[in-house]
Parts: C-alpha cells; structure tokens; sequence
C-alpha cells in the first residue's frame, strides 16, 4: 500500500493535477494541507483522499495511475475494515456493552482513506505536517512509513511523545465518536505529524466513520443514575460539518457538544 502510494505521489504535477481540490465534500480528491480554504498557515503534506466504503460506489473513479493502485487499494481496505470492525467488538465489551453495540450505535459506517505525503522539509522547526488534532471520526487505523518517524500523541501533562514506527504494526487512534459513546471514558488523543529535512515521509490513515445519520450519544448504560451525559445527543453529519468548518490545531472539536440542559 506504501509502495503504490508513494508511486502515486511520485507522478507528474500535470496527472495529479487532475484530482486536485480543496473541497471537503468531495469524494476523491488530492490536496494539500489540512484545509487551504480556513487556514492562514499551511502544514508541510499533499494528502490523496479517498472514500472507500461501498467500494464498488467509488472505486471507478479511484486513480487508475498508478496501473495497481485500484486493485491494492482496495484489498487493503477491505481488510483494514475487517480489523477495524472487530476492533469496536472488543471496545464494546471493554466498556461493559453488548460486542455488537459500537457498531450498531455507528449504522453502516463510511471508510476514508488519507495517503499522506509529507515531503522532505528544509526547515521542518518551522512547520508542521500535521497540526495537533483529533480524529473526528470513530476508530483510526493508521499505517506508518517504516523507515522515518514523525507521529506524536500528547501525553496527560502535555507532554509530546514519539509513535515510533514498528514493524508490521498498525497504529490504532481512537477518535472523537469513541470517546462521546463512551461518554469520556475512551479519549480520542490529540496527536500531529513533524517533519524533517532529511526525508520525505508517508502514512496511510484509514477512518470508520460513523453513517451521516447515525445519532451519537453516550451509551445509557454508561451514565451513572442520577448523573448527565457528558455529551449531548447530535448527528454525525453535524459533527463532521463542524469539524471541516474550523481549522485543525484548535479546542478539541467534541468541546461543541457538551450537555448543556439548557440546549436540549
Ligand atoms: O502521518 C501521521 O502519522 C498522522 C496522520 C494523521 O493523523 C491523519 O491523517 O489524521
Ligand atoms: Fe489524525
């Protein structure tokens, strides 16, 4: 999947060109930044992002160059899900839920693919690839390059640590739908991306997304009798607006949607 990515990457401005936008809504695109239309200051990364889930829906417009990259793709998304799917079974019996719970709760869940580039950066001090943030989605499986470093998630007492690349291993991000059904008890971790001027690096996130419809709140059997909600009830179509109407490096996004009596 790196491989294939990082070919993509490597063709002519002219035929990536095509797939250029920076609007949010679409489906395919190739980008750059986080949010070029919100932000005063661009991160160092070109980002492919691609919705996977029904694939036959988006795979003909999928990049057709690289030749492979259609058929690599989607095996790799099509297992990633299998993996992310049994990954919300075993939170859900963490939390005391039914194995099933998570996964209803999330309806026929969307999948987005980011193919992150971050290139070679001459003054990486300067820059980020990725700003701090959160994932706004429900579960993240991300596939580091695995010879160059530059993930790192804040610690309690705000400490940035580094995601060192292991071999065969992903990197599970929980995000900002976990930590709402399971009103705080999972917390969706702030995490960026740093560059360096020594080589160019990649990651491939893949995101379980909640349906558009599907209305998140904290699962009931976890807010005690007699306590509120930590959030408030909303959909993921209004979460995922809000989120894509800000810039990253901002108060967690969830922050919106806290129970407030008054607003019910
Ligand atoms: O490049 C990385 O390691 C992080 C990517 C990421 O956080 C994202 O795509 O949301
Ligand atoms: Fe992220």
């Amino acid at each position: 999947m790196m491989a294939v990515g990082l070919q993509f990457f490597r063709l002519p401005p002219e035929e990536k060109e095509k797939l250029y936008s920076d609007e949010p809504s679409k489906k395919i695109r190739l980008s750059t930044s986080f949010n070029v239309r919100k932000e005063t200051v661009h991160n160092w990364r070109d980002y492919l992002r691609l919705h996977c889930h029904p694939l036959e829906e988006f795979l003909p417009e999928w990049p057709s160059n690289p030749e492979s990259f259609k058929e690599i793709a989607s095996e790799y998304c099509r297992e990633v899900r299998r993996l992310g799917l049994r990954l919300l079974g075993m939170i859900s019996l963490s939390l005391g839920l039914e194995e099933d719970y998570i996964e209803k709760a999330l309806g026929e869940q969307e999948q987005h693919m980011a193919v992150n580039y971050y290139p070679q950066c001459p003054e990486p001090e300067l820059t980020y690839g990725l700003p701090k943030h959160t994932d706004p989605n429900a579960l993240t499986v991300l596939l580091q390059d695995p010879s160059v470093a530059g993930l790192q998630v804040l610690k309690d007492g705000g400490r940035w640590i580094a995601v060192n690349p292991r071999p065969n291993a992903f990197v599970i991000n929980l995000g900002d739908q976990l930590q709402a059904l399971s009103n705080g008890a999972y917390k969706s971790v702030w995490h960026r991306a740093v560059v360096n001027a020594a080589q160019e690096r990649m990651s491939v996130a893949s995101f379980l997304c909640p349906c558009n419809s599907a209305v998140i709140s904290p699962a009931a059997g976890l807010v005690r009798d007699g306590d509120a909600p930590v959030y408030r009830s909303y959909t993921y179509d209004e979460y995922y607006n809000k989120f894509w109407s800000r810039n990253l490096d901002q108060e967690h996004c969830l922050e919106f949607f806290r129970y407030a009596p008054q607003l019910q």
